[in-house]
């Protein structure tokens, strides 16, 4: 049977996680979980040693400051290269993506997906409460994708997907340059453009009812610089910023420098 890793980035999300980890749990009794906490104020890092103590399926990873979801999610994918995982799931803490779909992921990846992505913007997708300015960045974010990286996805930037950990292990990490939710673009281009088996599957994105969004307009400013940059580059043949498919060192693989 297949292992796999659900990794939940926390920065102040005390009264979310205990949920989010409970019905990951019952959903998908035999996943290991690993969250990976950016020292929050709020003790949410401590909540998660408690639990952890309780359950020797979920791991806590301490990081000493917050530095975006992009180097959280990375560290997460680092740890699982010493852990025998074959498939690492990203997943809020915050209620947003709900754990009971993650069998659907899970079957999509045991079916050949290199990555499987929850989507609010397809067919049967949904979103509950979102506020009309982030539905508009996140539809507008993916449309921009669409047309600068001429990417087919319909929701890009979803943080509610599963990665194949031999796909995953083909990338430089070290050259994964984004550190908000741009980050999601780049890792979903790097496996598309380079021919990977990338599917969506909709789900019903929930917006959070305790704690706050980590949102920021410089997020947004990254990410449109990135994508122009890397749309631009694509496009005129420039190496700087582009994506390049170059083999991780020693390995073989992908690289975003
Ligand atoms: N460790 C760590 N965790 C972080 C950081 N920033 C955010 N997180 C965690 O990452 C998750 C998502 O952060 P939110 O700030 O709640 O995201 P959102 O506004 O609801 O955005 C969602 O939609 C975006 C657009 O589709 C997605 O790109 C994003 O991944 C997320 O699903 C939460 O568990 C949050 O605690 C950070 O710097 N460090």
């Amino acid at each position: 049977m297949s292992s796999t890793l659900v990794v939940i980035p926390t920065y102040n999300e005390l009264r979310t996680l205990p949920s989010a980890i409970e019905r990951t749990l019952q959903a998908v009794p035999t996943t290991r979980i690993l969250v990976v906490d950016d020292n929050s104020p709020d003790g949410t890092g401590r909540l998660a040693d408690e639990i952890a103590a309780r359950d020797d399926r979920v791991s806590v990873m301490h990081r000493s400051e917050k530095n975006g979801l992009g180097a959280a999610y990375i560290a997460g994918f680092r740890w699982a290269e010493d852990h025998d995982v074959d498939f690492i799931i990203e997943m809020d803490a915050d209620g947003s993506h709900q754990p009971e779909e993650l069998p659907l992921m899970i079957t999509q990846l045991e079916r050949g997906a290199d990555l499987s992505i929850g989507a609010r913007w397809i067919p049967g997708g949904k979103t509950r409460n979102w506020p009309l300015y982030r539905r508009l960045i996140s539809r507008g974010g993916t449309l921009y994708a669409r047309i600068l990286l001429r990417s087919k996805l319909h929701d890009i930037t979803s943080g509610f997907r599963g990665f194949r950990v031999a796909t995953l292990r083909q990338i430089d990490f070290d050259s994964v340059a984004s550190q908000g939710y741009c980050f999601q673009i780049e890792m979903a281009w790097l496996i598309e453009k380079t021919g990977g088996d990338v599917r969506e599957f909709p789900i019903t994105f929930v917006e959070r009812v305790e704690g706050a969004s980590k949102m920021s307009s410089a997020i947004v400013a990254e990410a449109l610089l990135k994508v122009t940059s890397w749309g631009l580059a694509d496009r005129f043949g420039s190496s700087r910023g582009a994506m390049e498919y170059s083999r991780r060192p020693g390995v073989g693989g992908i690289s975003s420098k």
